[in-house]
């Protein structure tokens, strides 16, 4: 319904009165909360206008975030679905598909992008805006804030989505990834979120693992203790 609610085509009172009519069931109650997270973005956009762009939580902009040609090449990596994790690959490249994505898949490749590739979530939050069908700037920044541990009520920066473990999870036959990684098609699904144990290897055409994520992630940890500890 997000591209709907985005242009105005429904009104979130209208899903709202609904929603109270129905049965109050479990699955209810979450889209009433999920509803509530929408005007609740939007509500902190509107009191704090310049969380848009700048960070809700200033002090973890000194987390830095890398430059320089391979850096850049880790960006495009991700941007165009070839950082060789499949469950990332597969939504950034239903992205560029489709303009849109599962909130799941949302939070995954997010969390690559900052945690993994260390870049500022505001690099994201454009190519997201530039690409989504449903882009809100009060639901998309403050996503990725959340994400990036800088926003409100955000995810604790130490909390890393780790992308093999995410997908085996989410994904556990494989069928998301090999709708939009033809590459993996052939994969069996035990190995499908981590071809590279595959026992004929990586198929051709598809990338290794751009970063190792073990690694990766302590970084991201040490240069949080080192914000935290000023
Ligand atoms: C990094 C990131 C970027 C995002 N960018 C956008 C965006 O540009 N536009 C957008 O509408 N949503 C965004 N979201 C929120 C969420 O991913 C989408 O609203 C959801 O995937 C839309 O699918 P749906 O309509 O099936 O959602 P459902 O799960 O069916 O939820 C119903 C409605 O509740 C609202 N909603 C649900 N989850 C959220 C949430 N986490 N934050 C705010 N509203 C929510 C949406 O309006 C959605 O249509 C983002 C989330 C993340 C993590």
């Amino acid at each position: 319904m997000s591209t709907y609610l985005k242009y105005g085509c429904v009104h979130p009172r209208t899903l709202l009165a609904d929603l109270a009519a129905a049965e109050q069931t479990e699955s209810v109650r979450r889209y009433t909360d999920e509803l509530a997270w929408r005007d609740f973005y939007a509500d902190v956009l509107w009191h704090r206008p310049e969380s848009a762009r700048e960070y809700l939580r200033p002090e973890l902009q000194a987390l830095g975030h890398d430059s320089g040609p391979q850096a850049e090449e880790l960006v495009r990596a991700w941007e165009s679905g070839r950082t060789g994790f499949p469950i990332v690959d597969a939504g950034m490249r239903q992205l560029l598909g489709e303009g849109y994505v599962h909130n799941r898949v949302r939070m995954i490749v997010a969390s690559f992008l900052v945690k993994d590739l260390h870049q500022e979530w505001t690099l994201g939050a454009r190519w997201f805006m530039q690409h989504l069908v449903d882009g809100d700037l009060a639901s998309n920044n403050h996503g990725w804030q959340w994400v990036a541990g800088t926003g409100t009520d955000a995810s604790p920066y130490y909390r890393i989505f780790n992308p093999v473990a995410q997908g085996k999870k989410f994904d556990p036959d494989g069928a998301y990834v090999k709708r939009w990684v033809p590459e993996l098609r052939d994969v069996e699904p035990r190995y499908v979120h981590e071809p590279w144990t595959a026992p004929g290897g990586i198929p051709d055409g598809y990338p290794e693992p751009v970063v190792d994520h073990a690694h990766e992630r302590q970084v991201a940890l040490d240069r949080y203790a080192r914000v935290r500890a000023r």
